[in-house]
């Protein structure tokens, strides 16, 4: 049994379906025409924010008055325009934009009133991102990475556009990230992290020179920066030291000294310190539930922000409005699609400075979740997001589908999911495990599935199939998987090594064979896959073992694939050697490739026929066909 934060178990016959009179399935294409919230950034007087967003069906820029108007849009392209900053001197927005979802990014600028938008960078072999803009001098720092490489490094970019690395990382293993100027933009507050995120240094670099020193780091420790304060005095960190769950503090640069936030169980991350460096406003997820708070230093008071419940986060790589009265942040709930709110600091108010989502998405209209936990075949505790739909009866005959997350070191949180959305208001109950591997659980059940991909976590994923059936609503055998990447590599595990337990299965751009993968994918993602697996020469055996290649032949469940052309994470040949197995078995399968989109899909056409596909996927084979 793997040690995770202390928590009830839920008893399974607890879930209730509520009564609804108004519930209906919310259409596809109403969630199709809800817009997603990429990136935002203030503008350099904060009377203007900018907002990147797929308004139009594709992710352009869009510009609004903080005080409200209606948005003006800034730029358009078919590629995704987002990372927004605005320039020190006000007069360009910066973003970041690949080509048909590649993933190698340039940086372009466009004069904030509009104009001429230019590719400052054009280098189509280095992704440039993640921008952060200095305090005068015209430099922003920024990640640059080379195709040819696994790692990234810390550069500096002046107003022409010329890039110069500040760092040169020589382990594929380890890259760097820039986290706040410092000494009035003279050096920078850089994080040095492994891939795997299990291990992370603080570093100062100068910028002159790129001379750069260690601050903070241990073996097998997380030691990371999320801000600097502006007299340089106080770096906001998290470690997993002592506990193996992320907590945070301040480390005083002057002494090295540090001073701890209150002591929680749960996920402790400190954001951004507020302008007059007298607060620094920290999250804490507990149980995939996300809340701000506010630690003020003199008094070391913690007060949480006063906003709606969900997944709420800090935006941007200044979330700061330049009068520092202000913050930026996103909120979102199972029955709330994300918006972008303005949170008032002295006031302790937010509102939302946008409306994404089509009217007819309203909270009372939308499923809710419940956050539950089971014990999995071993004693460890799984939590689980639930989405229940309204007035079933607890007959034992209704559908369900298990949506396992992507990564798999990432978490399924408790916001707006547009998929638990169509399938619970559809009469599926939804649910999304966490998994062992997972973040927010501590550092040992993240270890949980290294060299075992497929393995105990495929077991915690059935386990959350079982929890559902034993609420006493779901038929067994009318229960799907989908899920995305990690989650749709999960759903082929399910189906070749669980073959009895799924009834229909729909995986996007998920993975088959580990030793393919290892040859066709992204230098960065080869450096994250050996982090889990080792190399195909060094651990064939785990590579065999943890490969749905070895068990897909028997898969029964029908199959829906979906993948994009230009993925570089998981590349179109997985997508294409499942359905030549299955097809040429005689199973039921069918596979849609999408053009000009990556990991993910990005253009509205293609989420809305995904989604449909998807929905009507499960349709077919989870519900009873109509008598007629
Ligand atoms: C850039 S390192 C992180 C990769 C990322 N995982 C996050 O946890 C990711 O893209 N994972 C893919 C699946 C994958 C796993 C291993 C190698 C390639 C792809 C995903 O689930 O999105």
């Amino acid at each position: 049994q793997i040690p995770t934060p202390e928590r009830a178990v839920t008893d399974p016959k607890s879930l209730t379906s509520p009564v609804n009179p108004d519930a209906r399935a919310v259409p596809l294409a109403d969630i199709g025409a809800s817009r997603s919230l990429s990136s935002a950034a203030w503008s350099a007087d904060g009377k203007q924010i900018f907002v990147a967003t797929n308004l139009t069906g594709r992710t352009n820029i869009w510009r609004t008055d903080t005080a409200g108007s209606w948005p003006v849009q800034l730029t358009q392209s078919d590629d995704a325009q987002t990372g927004l900053a605005a320039s020190a001197d006000g007069r360009y927005l910066l973003f970041q934009q690949d080509v048909g979802g590649n993933e190698y990014s340039d940086i372009y600028r466009v004069p904030v009133n509009g104009g001429v938008v230019e590719n400052l960078t054009n280098t189509p072999d280095r992704r440039e991102s993640d921008l952060l803009v200095g305090p005068s001098s015209g430099l922003v720092a920024l990640v640059t990475k080379l195709k040819t490489q696994g790692q990234s490094n810390v550069a500096v970019m002046d107003g022409a556009g010329r890039v110069r690395d500040l760092t040169r990382e020589a382990d594929p293993q380890f890259s760097w990230s820039p986290v706040a100027w410092i000494a009035d933009g003279k050096a920078l507050i850089a994080n040095r992290v492994r891939i795997d995120s299990k291990v992370s240094e603080i570093w100062r670099i100068d910028v002159a020179s790129g001379k750069s020193a260690k601050l903070l780091g241990k073996a097998d420790t997380v030691y990371a920066a999320t801000d600097a304060s502006a007299d340089g005095q106080w770096i906001a960190v998290s470690t997993d030291e002592g506990s193996g769950q992320i907590h945070g503090g301040l480390l005083e640069a002057a002494t090295g000294k540090l001073r701890w936030l209150k002591s929680t169980p749960w996920e402790q991350v400190p954001a951004s310190f507020t302008r007059d460096g007298r607060a620094l406003i920290f999250r804490i997820n507990a149980d995939a539930r996300s809340t701000l708070y506010r630690f003020d230093l003199a008094s070391g008071a913690e007060t949480p922000l006063a906003i709606p419940p969900g997944v709420n986060y800090l935006v941007g790589s200044e979330p700061r409005s330049p009068d520092g009265t202000m913050l930026m942040l996103n909120h979102s709930g199972a029955d709330s699609p994300a918006n972008l709110y303005l949170y008032d600091l002295a006031a302790g108010t937010a509102r939302p400075a946008t409306q994404l989502a089509i009217a007819s998405l309203q909270p009372a209209a939308l499923p809710k979740s419940d956050v539950v936990t089971y014990k999995s075949f071993d004693g460890t505790l799984i939590s689980a997001i639930v989405t229940m739909p309204a007035n079933l009866k607890r007959n034992g005959s209704n559908p369900a589908i298990v949506l396992p997350h992507g990564g798999p070191t990432g978490q399924a949180q408790d916001g707006y999911s547009r998929y638990a959305t169509a399938f619970a208001s559809r009469g599926y109950v939804v649910i999304q495990p966490n998994f062992r591997g997972s973040t927010g659980y501590g550092k040992a059940f993240q270890d949980g599935n290294v060299k075992d991909l497929g393995g105990a976590d495929l077991k915690d994923t059935v386990a959350a199939k079982h929890f559902l059936v034993d609420s006493g609503y779901v038929d067994a055998k009318r229960v799907g998987i989908f899920g995305g990447s990690y989650g749709g590599f999960m759903t082929l595990m399910a189906i070749g090594r669980a073959p009895d337990e799924f009834a229909a299965a729909v995986q996007w751009f998920g993975i088959i064979n580990w030793r393919t993968m290892y040859r066709d994918q992204d230098e960065e993602l080869k450096a994250y896959q050996r982090s889990l697996l080792g190399t195909p020469e060094s651990d064939p055996q785990v590579y065999d073992a943890a490969s749905p290649l070895t068990y897909i032949r028997a898969a029964k469940a029908p199959l829906l694939t979906i993948q994009g052309e230009n993925d570089i994470r998981v590349p179109r040949g997985q997508a294409q050697e499942v359905h030549d197995i299955l097809k040429a078995k005689g199973n039921v399968v069918e596979t849609i490739f999408y053009p000009a989109e990556g990991h993910g899909f990005q253009k509205k056409e293609n989420q809305l026929d995904s989604l449909t596909r998807t929905v009507a996927w499960f349709d077919t084979y989870l519900k009873p066909s109509p008598v007629r």
